[in-house]
């Protein structure tokens, strides 16, 4: 089926956790519609851009855009902006079942609110069928939030000395989430308001649910807990998992799972929390907050305080996760059992005139306004550095562990050409940051691509020693990976889908610093672009 939908963007007055702030809405909605398939079906999303004096440019997370890559809405990679008072048509096929989103893909514009969830269901007796069995659904679409705007932030990025984001002001769940009104401005907050009320998720005794969890938050890395009811992991980012039991699930941003809980406790006579807690950063934020109502119970909050989560500094417990994510073994694609090229990308951040970027291998990050797209398939020479980024490191000299300055950082917004239909594996090194004893986790996410992660690993990665360690019998496959706290992450995917596209660090601000990189292949293969992605820097005749 080809399912249509109309979106209107503009700018609403929305106070999600009880502060009025401007938000990015989709027909007034923050988080926008749900959009829900079937796989196979082709979705044509209508966009108008109705925010008067700012563009927008909407990317499907998880989506592939096998056949269309000009509609991965990524500004500066796959299109031009959609201009105020413009229409952009999005058409793409969803190909897999599964949980995905979109957002916005321009400056750090998703952090306003233009974000929701795709879901995708199996086709009927196909045979992606679904390897489990529930009584009902649930979605759950994680955020934080801020009450100053995208441009402060942006702005204070960019400044010297850096002004940074800090940690949110509150998580949100399914756009809702709790603020204490005495510490807003006078007559900002208001406690009382029907939108910024907990969501409440219904559920009946003896009942098994799916929750379907997804992650879109700008910085968190966030613990995800249902007050005493053991979660079993049976998706992530669209792939059927074999199945493993938490208590409390570590979601990046980027990533999506889906969950099976019993409604059976022993206890049901009351209702229970669903908490999302910050991790991975020391947290300022109260915990994001919704009830699970059992029928009968009576309404309301549960008697007993939310779940504080995991320490936040607990790595391990989520490394653990990490490497229990494997393949449902009905559903075990295996990797090609080698790699016909290696890029090995160390994660630093660093500093070039006087500002705090984050560099790979010493190149940090900047986005062309001229989309690659375009200028590579049209031959737009100068619309971007024509010098490839590096492809290693001193892998075998670097201290991870030490405050490095890595004074030759440079700026460049080259690219990695990949030969059409080569396997390609990405080691990600994570390092200590400009502040002594401190490394963050990254969540990296690749368009156009589904990747097999093939191994994690704390410390330094030997590339003569760590490649023989690699899962290549169960795999899983994603689209966002974690790599944690002076870590080092592998993955490998085949460079067979023609396009360009963008691998970055998922935190908002980090990637506004440079933290990405993007891949082209096949560009050769691609007919004819269609001009609405087209329009602005060299593309737009004239030079
Ligand atoms: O990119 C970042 O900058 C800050 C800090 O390092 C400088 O203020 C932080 O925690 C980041 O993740």
């Amino acid at each position: 089926a080809t399912l249509h939908h109309e979106w209107e963007i503009s700018y609403q007055f929305k106070s999600p956790d009880c502060v009025r702030k401007l938000a990015v809405t989709i027909n007034g909605q923050t988080p926008g519609p749900t959009i829900r398939a079937t796989q196979g079906d082709t979705v044509v999303v209508r966009v108008s851009n109705s925010l008067l004096t700012e563009n927008v440019a909407i990317h499907w997370h998880g989506i592939r855009q096998i056949g269309t890559p000009w509609a991965d809405g990524t500004e500066g990679v796959t299109q031009c902006p959609i201009l105020p008072g413009d229409v952009f048509t999005y058409t793409f096929v969803v190909d897999r079942p599964g949980t995905y989103m979109y957002h916005a893909h321009y400056g750090m514009q998703r952090s306003a609110g233009l974000n929701g969830l795709i879901i995708v269901a199996a086709a009927p007796g196909g045979r992606d069928a679904e390897p489990f069995a529930y009584d009902g659904e649930h979605d759950v679409l994680l955020n934080d939030w801020w009450h100053n705007s995208t441009y402060e932030q942006a702005t204070g990025l960019a400044s010297v000395p850096i002004r940074w984001v800090g940690e949110p002001h509150s998580l949100l769940i399914n756009g809702r989430g709790t603020f204490n009104c005495s510490a807003a401005v006078a007559g900002t907050c208001d406690a009382t308001l029907s939108e910024c009320a907990a969501p409440v998720f219904d559920v009946v005794p003896g009942k098994t649910y799916r929750f379907r969890i997804a992650s879109l938050t700008s910085l968190s890395a966030l613990n995800f807990e249902i007050e005493g009811h053991p979660m079993t992991v049976v998706e992530a980012d669209g792939h059927y998992v074999k199945p493993f039991v938490v208590d409390s699930l570590s979601i990046y941003s980027g990533e999506t799972y889906s969950v099976l809980i019993k409604a059976d406790h022993q206890d049901p006579t009351r209702n229970y929390w669903l908490a999302s807690n910050v991790v991975s950063r020391q947290p300022g934020t109260p915990t994001g907050t919704a009830v699970l109502s059992y029928l009968g119970a009576p309404r309301g909050p549960p008697p007993t305080p939310p779940p504080a989560g995991r320490a936040w500094n607990d790595t391990m417990y989520r490394f653990q996760q990490s490497v229990a994510t494997v393949a449902h073994p009905a559903h075990v694609e295996p990797p090609p059992p080698r790699a016909d090229r290696t890029i090995l990308l160390l994660n630093t951040q660093n500093k070039i005139d006087g500002r705090i970027k984050w560099a790979l291998n010493n190149v940090s990050f900047t986005l062309p306004h001229t989309p690659y797209l375009v200028a590579m398939k049209n031959g737009l020479l100068g619309a971007f550095d024509q010098r490839p980024p590096p492809e290693t490191y001193a892998h075998q000299t670097y201290d991870i562990y030490a405050v490095q300055k890595n004074p030759n950082t440079t700026t460049s917004n080259g690219l990695y050409r990949l030969r059409f239909g080569s396997v390609v594996d990405v080691v990600l090194q994570n390092a200590n940051m400009l502040d002594a004893n401190k490394s963050e986790t990254h969540p990296w996410h690749l368009h156009g691509h589904d990747f097999w992660v093939l191994g994690y690993g704390i410390g330094r990665f030997d590339p003569a020693v760590h490649p023989a360690t690699y899962n290549l019998r169960d795999p899983v496959l994603k689209n966002t990976v974690a790599v944690h706290p002076y870590g080092w992450t592998a993955l490998r995917f085949k460079a067979d889908n023609p396009g360009v596209w963008a691998f970055h660090c998922h935190i908002e601000a980090h990637f506004f610093m440079g933290m990405g990189v993007v891949f082209e292949e096949g560009i050769e293969r691609i007919a004819e672009l269609p001009p609405e992605i087209m329009g602005c820097g060299k593309t737009k005749g004239g030079h």
